[in-house]
């Protein structure tokens, strides 16, 4: 990328970087072999001419469109096949995926879902019957759990699952409109098997929500099954290449081994085994969730880097009269908006390192029938996965608006970054319905600690405060921390006081909750930002880099924790002993930052090290070339192949002819 010729305002912000990017660049992969396998993997797949349009995606219809990202995902899939073989090399499909689809492989939920639920809920004999197909792609599969009617509510989800102890088989049905699978990725016209999540009933009993393996469509004609209802959803905000699909069940019959059985199992004559913890049938969405964290860093990044180039590129208005027009990157506004959006990914990308360990932790446990650490990672898997979704979907926003008129045009790539980033919000639990999850945890450990139980570390700060909540506030990163911890500390205590206030009302338990919902709610959210406080500032002064790029590290992890704080300062004024003087120490503290991140900003987005190709941006390529390529992308259109539309002799003229009489 050196050797292209690039805008001279971004060659001037380059060298005035005062840290190494390529030191930055191994840090965030893993290692300086780590970013030459990933550029060398990456290189490989822009280098492939099939994978490339000739023409924007946005002109296809909905058709060509879908059709044309199944070609695609089929030559990256067999690319990558023997680029592992070759290399023996795992590389991450969402940054190149982000690359050759722009917007979502019809394979996504492939990869993501299908197979890891194979894994995780099937048995052995399971895995070794259906893993080798899935895997080398003999099958294709999705993961159907979400109905017309029940997303949030999986209990209670129609689809049934009837055992026929005679047959040895399970019949599925889906007796009623809403019961009808609705949403699943690639379910529309692309796979020939799904997980389906149906209502187990042995003996007109119900046993609740268990897996199951189907195949819906013949593997030579691709024909939907006798019994199986199945289709496209039709055009939705983003997601459009992601081929979502709905199905439905009529009498259609499958092997009793189809149920996947690691974690309970029905026998021949129809006895049910009951597994060690019904909630282990959940586990791929906890898995997903874990995942969403680490695509909520990518999604940002992908935002910051369009966004902050286009500043520095972008000249208008002056801020002294005399002056020529500034970059508006200079506008204090602009960092404002934009270093936020560096500083949350470097966040979100260490919080989702430290959550995967917790749940390879919880995994290794549980292979052992050790559940006590499930609870835990159940509930810190969703208030991070809602509050980070939440706000990179705001974050990726402000990135848009903050490139003004341009940030509107597709070409910007900024509405389609923004369409897949939001849907993480609602897909995987929807983010109100995940943060009272964690509510219903964190109630228990605040009683826990009313108690004076020992609490898991992530909640033992409920227990500090309950013996000290009067702790001195202290304007140090440290001290800022332990501010959030009693922010939620706070809410959680208000949360639980309002709940019991309308149990001596004479409210029953749930009605007290739902009253209470709301505190509940902003409860979970303070914890999780004090989750993502804590554990980011830890593991940057944790880690090991050289003197300038460490001191940029913790400006950006101190801009994310002075930037919450004074988005949060009422809560802080309430549950924490912060002055209104600590608040005006923090704004200047906040002002300082923004202001030394200012020379590397540049130099921070270069260093997510995403290539135009995945940028896909007339805003944020590397040599910032915007206003050509603004022109070039808009040439493309086909509008502008043709000097005279038809629709003018069409409607234009006979109206203006009509005019005249
Ligand atoms: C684009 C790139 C993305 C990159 C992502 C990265 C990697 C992943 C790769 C690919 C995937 C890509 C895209 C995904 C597309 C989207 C796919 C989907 O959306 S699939 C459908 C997902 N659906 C949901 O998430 C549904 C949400 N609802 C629920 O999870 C549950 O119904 C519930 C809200 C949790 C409530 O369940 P239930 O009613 O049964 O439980 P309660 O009675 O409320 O609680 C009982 C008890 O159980 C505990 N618990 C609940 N869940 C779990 C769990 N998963 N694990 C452990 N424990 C659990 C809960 O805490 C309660 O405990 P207690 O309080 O002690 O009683
Ligand atoms: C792009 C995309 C891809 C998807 N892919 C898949 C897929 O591959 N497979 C699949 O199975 N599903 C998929 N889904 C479905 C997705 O998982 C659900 O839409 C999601 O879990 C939310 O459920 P819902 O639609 O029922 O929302 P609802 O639960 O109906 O939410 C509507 C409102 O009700 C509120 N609400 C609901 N329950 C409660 C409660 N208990 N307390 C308080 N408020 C509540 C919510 O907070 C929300 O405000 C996908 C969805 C999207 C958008």
């Amino acid at each position: 990328m050196a050797n292209v010729k690039c805008n001279p305002d971004l060659v001037r912000e380059r060298a005035k970087c005062s840290f190494d990017v390529n030191e930055l660049i191994h840090l965030i992969d893993g290692g300086e072999n780590a970013t030459k396998e990933k550029r060398h993997f990456e290189e490989t797949i822009f280098s492939v001419k099939e994978l490339q349009d000739a023409v924007p995606e946005e002109y296809l219809s909905h058709k060509d469109r879908y059709e044309n990202a199944v070609r695609k995902a089929t030559i990256l899939r067999d690319v990558c096949r023997e680029y592992m073989k070759k290399y023996n090399y795992k590389p991450n499909r969402f940054r190149v995926g982000h690359g050759v689809f722009k917007d979502v492989s019809p394979f996504l939920l492939h990869d993501g879902m299908f197979v890891a639920t194979i894994i995780g809920q099937g048995t052995p004999e399971q895995q070794a019957e259906w893993l080798p197909k899935a895997e080398n792609m003999q099958i294709i599969g999705t993961y159907a759990q979400t109905e017309l009617g029940h997303g949030s509510f999986i209990r209670g989800l129609e689809t049934r699952a009837t055992y026929d102890p005679k047959t040895e088989e399970f019949i599925l049905n889906n007796a009623t409109l809403s019961s009808f699978k609705w949403w699943p990725g690639g379910l529309g016209s692309t796979v020939n098997h799904c997980i389906v999540v149906a209502q187990l009933f042995i003996n007109g009993k119900s046993y609740g929500i268990q897996p199951f393996i189907v195949q819906i469509r013949d593997l030579n004609t691709h024909k939907p099954l006798p019994g199986v209802k199945v289709g496209e959803i039709g055009p939705k905000m983003g997601f459009q290449t992601a081929n979502n699909g709905f199905l439905g069940f009529e009498n259609f019959r499958i092997p009793r081994m189809n149920m996947l059985m690691k974690n309970a199992q029905v026998l021949k004559d129809g006895t049910f085994v009951k597994g060690m913890n019904e909630k282990l049938t959940y586990g791929t969405m906890v898995m997903v969730r874990v995942g969403i964290v680490g695509d909520c860093s990518l999604n940002t990044s992908l935002a910051a880097t369009i966004a902050v180039r286009y500043s520095a590129v972008r000249h208008q208005s002056k801020i002294k009269a005399k002056e020529p027009e500034v970059q508006i990157l200079d506008y204090v506004t602009q960092q404002h908006k934009l270093f936020i959006a560096i500083a949350s990914s470097h966040v979100f990308r260490n919080v989702y390192s430290w959550l995967s360990k917790s749940y390879l932790n919880v995994m290794k446990d549980l292979a052992q029938g050790k559940q006590d650490h499930l609870p835990e990672l159940h509930a810190t898997a969703c208030c991070l996965k809602a509050v980070c979704s939440r706000d990179a979907g705001s974050v990726v926003e402000e990135c848009r608006l903050a490139c003004g008129g341009h940030g509107y045009m597709t070409s910007s790539n900024l509405p389609l970054v923004y369409g897949f980033t939001i849907a993480t919000v609602t897909y995987e639990g929807e983010q109100t319905v995940l943060l009272l999850q964690t509510a219903r945890y964190l109630v228990k450990a605040w009683l826990a600690a009313l108690q004076g139980k020992v609490l898991a570390p992530s909640v033992s700060y409920l227990s500090d405060w309950l013996k000290n909540d009067n702790v001195r506030w202290q304007n140090t990163p440290e001290g800022i921390v332990k501010g959030f911890q009693h922010v939620a500390a706070g809410k959680v205590k208000a949360a639980y006081d309002t709940i019991q206030k309308y149990i001596k009302l004479g409210k029953d338990y749930e009605d007290a909750w739902n009253l209470a919902s709301v505190q509940l709610m902003k409860a979970s959210e303070a914890h999780s930002r004090s989750i993502l406080c804590e554990v980011s500032w830890g593991e940057v002064i944790r880690t090991s880099a050289s003197p300038n790029l460490l001191q940029v590290l913790k400006q950006l992890a101190q801009l994310y924790l002075v930037y919450w704080t004074l988005e949060t300062s009422g809560d802080f004024l309430v549950y924490s002993n912060i002055s209104k003087d600590d608040i005006a120490i923090l704004r200047e503290k906040y002002e300082e930052l923004l202001a030394a991140i200012r020379p590397n900003a540049v130099g921070l987005v270069d260093a997510f090290d995403l290539r135009d190709e995945i940028l896909h941006s007339t805003l944020g390529s590397y040599d910032g070339r915007v206003y050509e390529r603004l022109m070039e992308e808009a040439l493309k259109s086909p509008l502008n192949q043709e000097s005279v539309n038809a629709s003018f002799h069409k409607y234009l003229k006979p109206l203006m002819e009509k005019a005249k009489l």
